[in-house]
């Protein structure tokens, strides 16, 4: 039995990645356990690049659930927070740590209380998919704790909880979202369809567009899709299940034109069914519109795809290229229409695997000004610029599941207090 008297404190970290849609999630049948209308595949990105860091802490000592969020608190009273946090202490098993003289029964995780802090390596809430790899290391760090003994399908079933597409994120390489059928939500997780060495050649560049923070969370705007936009039935039923097999097919046989043609148009039919929601909702840009005509000119003129894109609830491009050589290309033409505004330096332009920018030889914000127009618009004078749109690049990859941190330098909790480092 725990004994309130001790001062013990065990805890447990964990890194989870984020994960990108190439067959998208937007739809819900049922709000509360986030069921969703049709299945969807995502592809995990690096952790190295993207992802989050949870520290979560027990002790007799703590007197109420607490979190803190990039170092500030946050309240854990939405109901996200609290059903991911009930389902997990419903799993909870003994817990002994004997060098520390620490022994926790079953029972015990009914009154004990725990401390959460959590750390996003990229930005909140800017439509990178935050809440994602935040809910899924909240649930992955907690079950590790608790010692609660089911497999990551069974975690992902919780995960989506806090947020539909963290499902996705409890494993690496591409991994489908199966809607489910039944009411209680048991069928509906994350399955991996292949792991991240599969499809080693792929590189992806993210571009940041400059933007002010979204005005409208997904959760609602996609209840609204639901209950005004014909086309998001139809797309569901009709469009998605055909898609989902061809694109597991492609994945499976590394083909990428189909999984660009499949991705691209995924893409485009959910914006679509964006726009057909009333009020209509606009989440891609001018700039976001500038980034896909310069894709599809370039595969246009190259006969075979190079680069897929695809955009979830707001402006940003995810770019997905065939291999590194199509990345470096695809690199050079977008420095080319977007180079940074004269205040930014090129180290803090291009981030995650800076690799990519020595493979096209730039050193210095005036080798980007050099650069030539792309072939395919050669014709076409003048070549258009459009300096200061973008905020920055990531380059990264396809990127393996979530693991624990056993270094406890890496804690973002105090191992004596339990308090934010
Ligand atoms: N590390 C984290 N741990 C737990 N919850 C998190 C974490 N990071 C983000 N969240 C939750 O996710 C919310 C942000 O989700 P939101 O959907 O608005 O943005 P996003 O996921 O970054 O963008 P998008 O869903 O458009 O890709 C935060 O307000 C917080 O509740
Ligand atoms: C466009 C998307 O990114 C939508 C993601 O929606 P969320 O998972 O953020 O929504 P909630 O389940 O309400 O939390 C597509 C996708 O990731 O599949």
């Amino acid at each position: 039995m725990a004994d309130e008297s001790q001062k013990w404190v065990l805890m447990v970290t964990a890194q989870t990645p984020t994960n990108i849609a190439v067959i998208k999630y937007w739809g819900k049948r049922d709000e509360n356990l986030i069921l969703a209308i049709n299945d969807s595949i995502s592809v995990t990105l690096d952790p190295a690049h993207l992802c989050t860091t949870t520290t979560v802490a027990v002790s007799p000592a703590f007197n109420q659930d607490r979190m803190w969020l990039n170092g500030k608190e946050i309240s854990l009273s939405g109901g996200r927070y609290q059903n991911c946090l009930r389902e997990i202490r419903a799993r909870a098993n003994d817990v002994e740590d004997e060098k520390k003289g620490i022994k926790i029964t079953k029972k015990d995780w009914e009154n004990l209380h725990v401390h959460v802090a959590s750390y996003n390596n990229f930005p909140t809430a800017a439509g990178l998919a935050s809440s994602a790899a935040g809910f899924a290391c909240l649930v992955y760090s907690l079950a590790k704790l608790m010692n609660v003994q089911e497999d990551n399908g069974r975690l992902s079933a919780i995960a989506r909880q806090g947020s539909g597409s963290a499902c996705r994120s409890l494993y690496g390489g591409f991994v489908k979202w199966v809607m489910g059928k039944e009411e209680n939500g048991s069928d509906s997780i994350a399955v991996p369809l292949v792991d991240e060495k599969h499809w080693d050649e792929l590189v992806i560049i993210i571009a940041v567009v400059c933007s002010r923070q979204k005005e409208t969370s997904s959760t609602s705007v996609m209840r609204e899709t639901v209950e005004t936009s014909a086309l998001i039935e139809h797309r569901a039923k009709e469009v998605v299940p055909k898609r989902i097999i061809q694109m597991e097919e492609a994945i499976q046989k590394c083909d990428f034109a189909t999984f660009t043609h499949l991705t691209c148009a995924d893409s485009n039919q959910f914006h679509a069914a964006c726009l057909d929601t009333s009020p209509p909702i606009f989440y891609m840009n001018d700039t976001s519109h500038r980034i896909i005509s310069c894709v599809e000119k370039w595969n246009r003129s190259e006969g075979t795809p190079q680069v897929a894109y695809t955009f979830d609830a707001g402006p940003n491009a995810v770019l997905i290229a065939r291999n590194r050589t199509s990345a470096a290309l695809l690199l050079q033409r977008l420095l080319f229409h977007f180079p940074p505004n004269s205040e930014t330096d090129l180290n803090s332009y291009v981030i995650g695997d800076k690799s990519l920018i020595e493979d096209i030889g730039i050193q210095d914000i005036k080798d980007i000004e050099a650069l030539p127009p792309p072939p395919e618009i050669k014709d076409k004078v003048p070549a258009q610029k459009y300096k200061g749109e973008i905020s920055y690049f990531i380059c990264t990859r396809p990127g393996r599941g979530p693991v624990l941190i056993s270094d406890d330098n890496q804690a973002l909790l105090h191992p004596d207090t339990g308090l934010p480092k």
